[in-house]
């Protein structure tokens, strides 16, 4: 029997000599999920001026503890007049402080009878007031080459008036479901036939680790078919999936179609799911072969497709999974094969506790269906309910 390889070998056989994709200019509108391919510097101060953070009244901090008229009247979106000396203004959150004012008191401390105002004596000069460039400084770096494109960056593109962003391409995949027995969900099963439930569930991941799905094919289990559908998917992808027919039996022809259109780096992992996984390429494509078992997919798909993805699209942070440690609920014992154990995190005032689904079998998707993380149980280990255990956070 082939002797197995480690995760670590396979992980960098998988991504040594991969480079990220081009760099396209999009539009900020489209960019959320996309990787930054540039280091975007701040052009404009952000506030672009002093503003006021409440509704109440700017005057100039030496007047404080005094009657003041009210000598103008100051919304956000109007540009103030310079402040009349020993007077105050009107001001509402987000209005521009008039030259010569230095200080707000917020409405709620003040007594205005008429077009007058008494200001407390207990305010620090700068009180309320958001200085310019507070949150962003003109000429300061922005946002950082390599950082996924969400929420708060894609503000803060907006708060410059940038439009448009320079992006790696998103990786092409290819997804190949192999199997006479697999018939899509909309088909009614015949004896012997099961659903493609590795499709969508794989679909979804890789969209969530930012590939674009440019080819979806059934492969029935020959010889011929799966070498013409794996040639025209090196042909269209950066990266081919394939899921079953990487075992050892007669019916599986990944690895010598593989074998025959480019090369197989390397094949049999010491883990558990995934001992069949199969690493090559095709021309300058990528194959992934992952074992047919659901969970197999599903946590191939988070150890290997996840930082595949990352790598191409030049995203650091997605090669590695955050870990951290959790007290485990469940007991286990491995023998040569690294466990990665489907397991659902409970954050308590105590720590974290790792629950793990009973049915820990590789053709058991259920497991994944509450699974936060992956509890990493070494080679050769036993693990007592209550010991702490490594886990990979499932999180894009
Ligand atoms: N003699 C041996 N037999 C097996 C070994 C072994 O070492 N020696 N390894 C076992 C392990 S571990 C795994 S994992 C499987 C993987 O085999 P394959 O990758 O060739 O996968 P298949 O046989 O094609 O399928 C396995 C299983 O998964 C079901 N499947 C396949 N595709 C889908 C899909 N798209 N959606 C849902 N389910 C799918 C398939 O019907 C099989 O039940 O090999 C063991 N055998
Ligand atoms: O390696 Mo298989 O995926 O354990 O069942």
């Amino acid at each position: 029997m082939a002797e197995l390889q480690s995760v670590e070998r396979a992980l960098s056989a998988l991504l040594d000599d991969v480079t990220p994709s081009e760099i396209e200019r999009i539009d900020c509108t489209q960019a959320a999920g996309r990787v930054l391919a540039e280091t975007v510097t701040a052009r404009l101060d952000v506030p672009p001026a002093d503003n006021s953070a409440m509704d109440g009244y700017a005057l100039r901090h030496a007047d404080a503890g005094q009657w003041l008229p009210i000598s103008q009247r100051i919304a956000a979106g109007y540009a103030p007049a310079p402040l009349a000396p020993g007077t105050c203004a009107r001001i509402f959150t987000g209005g521009e402080i008039p030259p010569g004012a230095d200080t707000v008191v917020m409405q709620e401390r003040v007594d205005a009878p008429d077009a007058q105002a008494h200001m407390p004596s207990d305010i620090a000069q700068g009180d309320n007031v958001r200085r310019r460039g507070r949150d962003v400084a003109a000429g300061t770096p922005l946002l950082d080459a390599g950082m996924r494109l969400e929420a708060a960056a894609l503000g803060h593109l907006a708060g410059q008036g940038i439009t448009q962003v320079g992006v790696y391409r998103r990786p092409r995949v290819a997804l190949l479901s192999t199997g006479d027995e697999i018939v899509e969900p909309s088909q009614s099963l015949a004896p012997g036939q099961i659903h493609n439930s590795n499709r969508p569930m794989l679909s979804r991941l890789l969209e969530r680790f930012g590939a674009d799905l440019v080819m979806r094919e059934h492969v029935p289990d020959d010889f011929a078919t799966t070498q013409r559908l794996m040639r025209r998917a090196a042909e269209c992808a950066d990266v081919i999936v394939t899921t079953g027919g990487v075992s050892v039996g007669e019916e599986d022809h990944v690895k010598h179609a593989l074998e025959s259109l480019g090369q197989l780096d390397l094949w049999q992992l010491a883990m558990r799911p995934g001992k069949p996984l199969a690493l090559g390429r095709i021309g300058q494509a990528r194959l992934v072969g992952l074992p047919g078992n659901p969970v197999s997919c599903f946590v191939g798909a988070w150890v290997y497709l996840r930082p595949l993805m990352g790598t191409l699209q030049g995203c650091p942070r997605m090669t590695t999974l955050p870990r951290l440690w959790a007290r485990a609920e469940f007991e286990t014992r491995t023998q040569a094969r690294r466990h990665y154990m489907r397991v659902g995190l409970e954050f308590t005032p105590a720590g974290v506790v790792a629950h793990a689904f009973a049915d820990q079998n590789s053709a058991v998707l259920s497991s994944c269906l509450a699974a936060d993380a992956l509890a990493v149980i070494p080679e050769y280990t036993t693990v007592q309910a209550g010991e702490q255990v490594e886990c990979l956070w499932l999180t894009d």
